[in-house]
């Protein structure tokens, strides 16, 4: 592990970045390539650990992929024409990876073996096995298939009518991409409305799908046909730079090509409504998926209360939004995000006791945290619990504080964002 000191002697931010690719959507460009008969071309990939370890998973079960740089071209027979594979399917930090495999392999006619880092092998996975046996999969796993290793024998699938129990992309997801193989039409209807990239996708790819509110329809046999697709840049990774825009004194950025679907732009209306100077301007068509430019500048801050509906569209940004929730006046709760406990790392303990030592004054509660500001912040020894969401908030809290932070592993951020302290660095102002 590779700690880092964080130094930047509080600087202000002044420039444009490149936002790079979507991971969400990254990893479904892979699946929905291998799937689909004939070839896929990806503009945009995002060549993270994550993302990497997608396309590690479809080479053992005999794709051919090419990678160069940010443009990746899938060559598939379609699912059908899987290789068995002869090794295991290691999914490396990926929840995505892992839970949308199992649906895909599931219905698949290959026997296969998936496991994960040891963080994924204590993430639960029963919330996508056990709906799955439903439609007939058949799984082994440690405590009945809730953690990996899981041996996944494909076999033929039955429709079914699933109503989610939690607010989660991957979960309703790994359905739809076993109810793709599945005999009949499948109905998932959810809780809340989470991301619907696999959705625009299947669409994207050729299928029929409909949507309406929160219930989805897919009838399964249909076949998926190779296609381009342009990946947007990641909310998720901007959202960094857009909360170190409006916290960190005399900044601009501004960040082009971000992925602008609404099921994401959570941390936009959470920081309109904080009283951040931020603007959206929508590019005209490039993707299946919203695209545009966002631009920041950094202001006066006010507290917020952030629950319900927008917690999944918001859901990996709540480490970033309680740093910004720390410099902003008056009280912030967030709440209904228990969600975070099974993340990479429980994500209300470590976001609570991390800033906790930067000086924030933040207590955690049953389903979110509650933080009260602004508060000045100090430097520490930050654990990121191997967290890449975790190391690059204490990266941009590093930007304000009164002495450096140091930060017990840097490398772990390369899970999404592999250039972001090339992009950081670009963007601290020298004058
Ligand atoms: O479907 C996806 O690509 C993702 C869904 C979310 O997870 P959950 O479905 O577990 O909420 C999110 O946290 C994760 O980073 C990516
Ligand atoms: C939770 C995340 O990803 P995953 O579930 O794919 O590991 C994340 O990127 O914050």
């Amino acid at each position: 592990m590779l700690s880092k000191v964080l130094n930047y002697g509080q600087p202000s931010l002044k420039g444009t970045l490149q936002i790079p690719g979507d991971k969400s959507v990254s990893h479904r460009s892979i699946m929905f390539g291998a799937i689909a008969k004939g070839t896929t071309t990806v503009e945009g990939f995002l060549q993270s650990d994550d993302c990497l370890a997608t396309i590690d998973c479809f080479s053992k079960l005999g794709i051919d992929i090419s990678v160069d740089g940010e443009n990746v071209k899938i060559i598939s027979e379609g699912i059908n024409a899987w290789n068995e594979p002869k090794e295991i399917l290691y999914t490396g930090n990926s929840g995505t990876t892992t839970r949308l495999m199992l649906g895909i392999l599931a219905g698949s006619n290959v026997s296969s073996v998936l496991i994960g880092d040891d963080s994924i092998q204590k993430r639960p996975m029963k919330r996508v096995t056990e709906p799955l046996k439903q439609m007939g999969a058949n799984f082994i796993g440690r405590e009945n298939a809730q953690y990996t290793p899981i041996a996944v024998e494909g076999t033929k699938l039955q429709s079914m009518n699933y109503k989610m129990p939690v607010a989660s992309a991957q979960v309703k997801s790994a359905i739809l991409l076993a109810a793709l193989q599945a005999e009949g039409e499948t109905v998932v209807t959810e809780v809340e409305t989470s991301r619907d990239h696999t959705e625009k996708m299947l669409q994207h790819f050729g299928a029929e799908i409909t949507v309406e509110d929160k219930t989805i329809r897919l009838t399964g046999g249909q076949e998926l046909t190779g296609t381009h697709v342009v990946v947007p840049g990641d909310i998720s990774s901007a959202a960094f730079f857009l909360v170190a825009g409006a916290i960190v004194p005399n900044s601009t950025l501004t960040l082009k090509n971000v992925g602008l679907n609404p099921t994401r732009t959570g941390i936009i209306e959470v920081l309109e409504k904080m009283g951040a100077n931020i603007k959206t301007e929508f590019d005209s068509y490039k993707s299946h998926e919203e695209m545009g430019t966002l631009m920041v500048e950094s202001s006066s801050l006010k507290s917020t209360e952030i629950g319900g509906e927008i917690i999944p569209k918001l859901i990996d940004e709540i480490p970033i939004i309680a740093l910004l929730a720390t410099q902003a006046h008056g009280t912030t709760i967030i709440k209904d995000a228990e969600e975070l406990k099974v993340k990479e790392t429980n994500r209300i303990d470590a976001v609570v006791n991390e800033l906790k030592k930067l000086g924030a004054n933040i207590i955690s509660t049953e389903d979110g945290m509650i933080i009260e500001g602004p508060t000045p912040l100090q430097g520490a020894e930050i654990k990121t619990y191997g967290d890449h969401r975790i190391g690059m908030m204490a990266a941009i809290a590093s930007l304000i504080t009164s002495s450096p932070v140091t930060i017990d592993n840097a490398e772990c951020i390369s899970v999404s964002y592999p250039n972001f302290f090339e992009q950081l660095n670009s963007v601290i102002d020298k004058v």
